[in-house]
């Protein structure tokens, strides 16, 4: 017997609440094994990030060489990189991996929800040109979308749809482009995938813990893959082939956006820090394991 695995690269951060923190509750909260990779500290609290600790590329390296020569990922899961030297460890082990990484989510971390730069604009320009062509879903908020095409961020529907068709134009199967920060009473993220282009709505939920949001839709986007492959392996379904469907594509990543909102509206009235009412707060990913 092997579970559902799923390997994320990303960082850490000392709260918990995002990058490796959040993707490994929420792949634990979804009933699937979550293998790590570290690529940078980012010390930071519920009040912002306040510094960036890259860790050198051969670290980044020596890590996925462990772990891949070790298990082997239903999905893999990109996030949080910091800069070139881990976006090249990353891409270059992607390229002789890839075969054996599953479905690859890459989440283009590049801002902070704050604003803070979460990458070097050296480690953006290889993500751009050397990691974004390889994946299967790409996942990227209007300010990363706008970044990685060279163009002004997105902003209204429209302009999620332009650019969610033109990044798919770079490779990825699929492009969900997230717009929760054009405001408005809904979040709308725009899904450009092999079946069409959807418009993906949700109620906005009122709150001030919606640090990590990024980080959960994507390690519960990998999550939903690692568990169809598993059905796929296990014979529980006999429809799904290595790599699913592609209409998997709409109904995976709609799921997702649930499991999301309800670790949002979960951790609405939370009161974690020692100064509430001031900063981002987590999200509460434990919530299928505290119901009932
Ligand atoms: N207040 C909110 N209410 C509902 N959904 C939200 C809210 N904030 C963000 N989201 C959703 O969370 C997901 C990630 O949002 P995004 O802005 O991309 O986060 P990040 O900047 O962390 O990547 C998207 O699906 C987005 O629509
Ligand atoms: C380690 C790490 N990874 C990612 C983010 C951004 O994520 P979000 O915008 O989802 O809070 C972050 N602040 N820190």
């Amino acid at each position: 017997m092997r579970p559902p695995l799923v390997l994320s690269i990303s960082a850490s951060d000392p709260l918990g609440a995002s990058g490796l923190a959040a993707d490994l509750k929420t792949l634990t909260a979804l009933g699937v094994y979550g293998a790590g990779v570290t690529t940078m500290i980012a010390v930071g609290s519920t009040q912002g990030v306040r510094s960036l600790h890259r860790l050198e590329g051969d670290v980044v390296g020596a890590q996925l060489d462990a772990v891949l020569a070790d298990v082997r990922p239903d999905a893999t899961k990109i996030g949080a990189l910091g800069g070139a030297a881990a976006a090249t460890e990353v891409s270059r082990r992607v390229r002789e991996h890839r075969a054996e990484l599953g479905t690859l989510v890459l989440d283009a971390v590049m801002v902070d929800l704050d604003g803070t730069a979460l990458i070097t604009a050296e480690g953006a320009a290889v993500l751009a040109a050397e990691l974004v062509p390889q994946v299967d879903v790409l996942v990227a908020n209007t300010l990363e979308a706008g970044q990685l095409l060279g163009r002004a961020p997105a902003t209204d529907a429209e302009g999620l749809r332009e650019h969610a068709l033109a990044l798919r134009e770079l490779g990825p199967r699929s492009v969900l482009v997230t717009g929760a920060r054009l405001g408005g009473a809904d979040a709308v993220d725009v899904l450009v995938h092999p079946g069409g282009t959807d418009v993906l709505r949700s109620a906005r939920v009122d709150s001030a813990h919606t640090r990590g949001a990024g980080a959960t839709l994507t390690a519960a986007i990998a999550a939903q893959y690692a568990r169809v492959e598993e059905f796929g392996r296990t014979g529980q379904d006999d429809q799904v082939g290595s790599e699913g469907t592609q209409d998997d594509d709409i109904t995976i990543i709609a799921s997702a956006r649930e499991f999301l909102a309800s670790t949002m509206i979960d951790a609405q009235t939370w009161e974690l820090s020692r100064t509430p009412g001031t900063g981002h707060g987590p999200l509460n990913h434990l919530i299928t394991l505290s119901a009932g």
